[in-house]
């Protein structure tokens, strides 16, 4: 059964029963409705996922992985902060008329700095350490720059990657190179979006490792505040009734070498067997 699904329930059962309400509390989000949206939360979740295991998406749902990639392309590869760049419609609540987000995600991964003499941005600096200086402990990308936060559309909530590289332990038969991450989130939506972060974060790291021939490790997935908004609650509690299956098989087509080559098309999905979807999941704003 997919381990993901059981970090899944965990992480929701805890939630539920040792978290605290923000009901009564100045909360920004709101439903369509204008009600304020609260949540029970928990502040301070670790979720460890090793990708050399299993790919780590849940199966209590399906969850969209060709549009999760997608949005990783959008703001990793592309570096857009326009919706016009991006297939799915998640993003549209935050656009301007332009389209564009503002100053968040795609647009801060995009800016150029200097770095020991040359303009970079930030994947390209990522990119080009882990060929030149593997073993940095300071290789990571990090897009909550204060100085941006207020044209944008929404912080980000995934807001920094720090990628670590180690050795193939003794019992590995690939004795290539280990890439793992560690991800943190700010903020984190059980329902709309907890599954649809570690699958994308998964594919980031496995694309990030296949072009330096690298395995993709564990990815280590913090929250500082991962919460169930009221309006999902009962949706929540079916999901925990629910069957698990076997993880998917996911796997990206081996003849991309370039970061800049990979398309949702070379993203391969086997025996990716789920409950039924939840249709019309309300997103607060
Ligand atoms: N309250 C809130 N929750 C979020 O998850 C969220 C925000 N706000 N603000 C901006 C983005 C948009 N996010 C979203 C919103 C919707 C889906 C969603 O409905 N995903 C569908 C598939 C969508 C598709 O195929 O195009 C899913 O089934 O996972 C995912 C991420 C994450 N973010
Ligand atoms: O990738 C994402 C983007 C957004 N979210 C959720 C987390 C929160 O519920 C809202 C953002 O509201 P804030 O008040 O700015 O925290 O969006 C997510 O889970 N994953």
């Amino acid at each position: 059964m997919s381990y993901a699904d059981r970090l899944f329930k965990e992480t929701c059962r805890d939630i539920l029963e040792n978290g605290t309400d923000t009901k009564g509390e100045l909360v920004r989000p709101h439903w369509e409705d204008g009600t304020p949206a609260y949540t029970v939360k928990k502040f301070g979740v670790v979720n460890r996922y090793d990708l050399r295991k299993e790919f780590p998406a849940i199966t209590l749902r399906r969850i969209a992985l060709k549009s999760a990639m997608d949005e990783i392309l959008w703001i990793y590869q592309k570096k857009s902060n326009n919706i016009h760049d991006l297939n799915s419609h998640v993003w549209d609540s935050w656009a301007d008329e332009t389209g564009s987000i503002g100053t968040c995600y795609g647009d801060v991964i995009r800016r150029k700095f200097i770095y020991k003499g040359e303009e970079t941005d930030q994947m390209d600096y990522v990119l080009r350490q882990l060929k030149e200086n593997p073993y940095s402990r300071r290789i990571m990308t990090n897009m909550y720059q204060f100085e941006y936060l207020h044209s944008g559309g929404l912080d980000p909530c995934c807001y920094s990657m720090t990628y670590n590289v180690t050795a193939p332990r003794p019992e590995d038969t690939d004795r290539r190179l280990v890439l793992n991450a560690v991800l943190n989130q700010r903020s984190q939506d059980m329902l709309a979006a907890n599954g649809w972060n570690v699958c994308q974060y998964a594919i980031l790291l496995m694309m990030v490792a296949q072009v330096n021939d690298m395995v993709p490790g564990e990815l280590v997935h913090i929250i500082a505040d991962a919460h169930i908004y009221d309006r999902h609650v009962p949706m929540i509690q079916e999901l925990l009734t629910r069957e698990e299956y076997p993880a998917p098989k996911v796997s990206l087509n081996p003849e991309v070498k370039d970061f800049y080559q990979f398309t949702t098309q070379d993203l391969i999905v086997e025996d990716y067997v789920t409950g039924e979807q939840i249709k019309n999941i309300p997103v607060a704003v």
